[in-house]
């Protein structure tokens, strides 16, 4: 059951950095899908880096669902991390379907700098010392940006060519919706009973995550 959204501090912090979260969910890069203007070589880039992306994803999210069964409290944090974990099953192989659709040879795409620093920020977030709210608001953040983004290309009157029509819905649709909302409220309970530091940690990650979201969506530009 989707619980009714409150405003939380997650808000409040969206609100404080609105701008960046505007920069990472209506990149040109997004619009572009939106408008029918992408370029396809663009949409090519962003598929071979963001299925290696997904490869490394995979194992933080088996972190959090680690660490959901020992530390939250809450015997339904498991089954929304584990519910995530079973749709990046699907989506790595949606990603390899769509390789041999465009012609993208995975194994030849070799990961540039923003995506290895993206890596290597989620790496550094499966430290034990990182608390379990703080990763829940990464997680959180890594999420509804997707979500955000490919909606907005589903909205009313867009103009998405046909064949890009299979990435707005694997994270506009509802049901990812959902599940995203679910993992906001986790990271909002547990950063109501989180200490100072914690909270200026979680904000900080937060700003983090949306900014290697932003340097990702700038990778396609590229073209490489
Ligand atoms: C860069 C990036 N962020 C988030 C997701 C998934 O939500 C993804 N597949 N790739």
């Amino acid at each position: 059951m989707e619980k009714p959204e409150k405003r939380g501090v997650i808000d409040t912090w969206l609100d404080k950095h609105h701008s960046l979260y505007t920069a990472a969910t209506r990149h040109d890069f997004v619009i572009s899908i939106l408008d029918g203007s992408v370029d396809l070589s663009s949409f090519k880039t962003w598929l071979g880096q963001d299925y290696l992306f997904v490869r490394e994803f995979a194992p933080f999210v088996a972190n959090v669902l680690i660490r959901a069964g020992k530390e939250s409290g809450e015997t339904s944090d498991m089954e929304v991390v584990l519910g995530g974990l079973a749709s990046l099953n699907d989506e790595i192989e949606w990603f390899k379907s769509e390789g041999s659709k465009w012609g993208v040879d995975f194994s030849t795409v070799v990961a540039q700098k923003a995506n290895k620093e993206y890596r290597r920020f989620l790496e550094g977030l499966m430290s034990s010392e990182v608390e379990y709210g703080v990763v829940m608001t990464a997680f959180w953040a890594i999420e509804a940006v997707y979500q955000e983004s490919f909606a907005h290309c589903l909205e009313n009157g867009n103009k998405t060519p046909g064949e890009l029509t299979g990435a707005c819905n694997r994270w506009g649709n509802d049901g990812f919706r959902q599940y995203c909302s679910s993992v906001k409220n986790i990271a909002e309970r547990c950063l109501e009973n989180a200490s100072g530091e914690a909270l200026v940690e979680a904000e900080d990650v937060l700003v983090r995550v949306l900014e290697h979201e932003v340097a990702f969506w700038e990778m396609s530009r590229g073209g490489q």
